[in-house]
């Protein structure tokens, strides 16, 4: 399988002096879904930071396939405009992204509806609540098919039928080839949905692989992933 995504950090932070996140490597392929999990303050979020060029100090290389590449960062908390509609979001993310007018209102337009959200189309989304927020951070990700999803926690907030599409849309586009960076703290569903996993700790990587391959290494054959985690963390 092609690597759509190679990442390696020497070391990363906030500022000059102090490094956040050390020796972070990994390739992300087509098709597949990397879990990266760890305990609060791991260096998840700087890990995606860094991916996404947002961090003043990185020392490492990030390697897109394409010269071009088409990503799609989907983050924790929602960002919106307040003076702009949903419908008026859809629009700005298809003309950031140059999609072709009829295909992004079809794909806007389906992903509202397998959302939900068609009713409030043209609402302000800072009426909506928490999940809805969220759920218009989705739709804006899905919205142009891209190589590479980084997705940061999307789980939290959701309802659980909204957390049945998601999951079902993150299938749909690893089937489509796409790969997906997913940060999350929910181990159950990352057990049954991640190909393989990044497990960090103090801003390290303490193990990754498979399942059967980190349960290997945590010398606990067949146990969950959150025991696993339990045991190396
Ligand atoms: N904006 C920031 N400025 C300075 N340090 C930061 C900043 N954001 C995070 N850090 C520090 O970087 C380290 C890693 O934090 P990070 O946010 O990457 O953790 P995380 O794994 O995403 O945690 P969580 O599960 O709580 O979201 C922590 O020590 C944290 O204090």
């Amino acid at each position: 399988m092609e690597n759509v995504l190679e990442v390696k950090i020497e070391e990363a932070g906030y500022d000059q002096t102090e490094a956040k996140i050390r020796n972070i490597s990994f390739a992300l392929q087509s098709g597949q879904l990397l879990g990266l999990i760890g305990p609060n303050g791991a260096g998840k979020s700087t890990t995606i930071k860094s991916i996404l060029g947002l961090l003043p100090a990185v020392k490492g290389e990030i390697t897109f396939a394409n010269d071009k590449p088409k990503f799609a960062y989907i983050p924790e908390h929602p960002i919106l405009y307040d003076e702009l509609t949903l419908w008026e979001h859809l629009r700005l993310a298809a003309s950031v992204y140059e999609m072709e007018e009829k295909h992004a209102t079809m794909r806007a337009e389906s992903l509202l509806e397998k959302f939900k959200l068609t009713e409030v189309k043209h609402h302000l989304p800072g009426s909506f609540s928490k999940g809805m927020q969220q759920k218009v951070m989705l739709i804006i990700g899905f919205l142009n098919q891209p190589d590479v999803y980084i997705v940061d926690e999307p789980f939290i907030g959701l309802d659980p039928i909204a957390t049945k599409d998601l999951l079902a849309m993150l299938e749909e586009e690893k089937q489509r080839g796409a790969g997906i960076l997913m940060s999350t703290h929910v181990l159950d569903t990352a057990e049954r949905i991640c190909d393989k996993f990044l497990l960090l700790s103090a801003g390290s990587v303490v193990a990754d692989g498979t399942l059967a391959e980190i349960q290997e290494r945590s010398g606990q054959p067949g146990a969950s992933l959150f025991d696993c985690f339990h045991q190396l963390v």
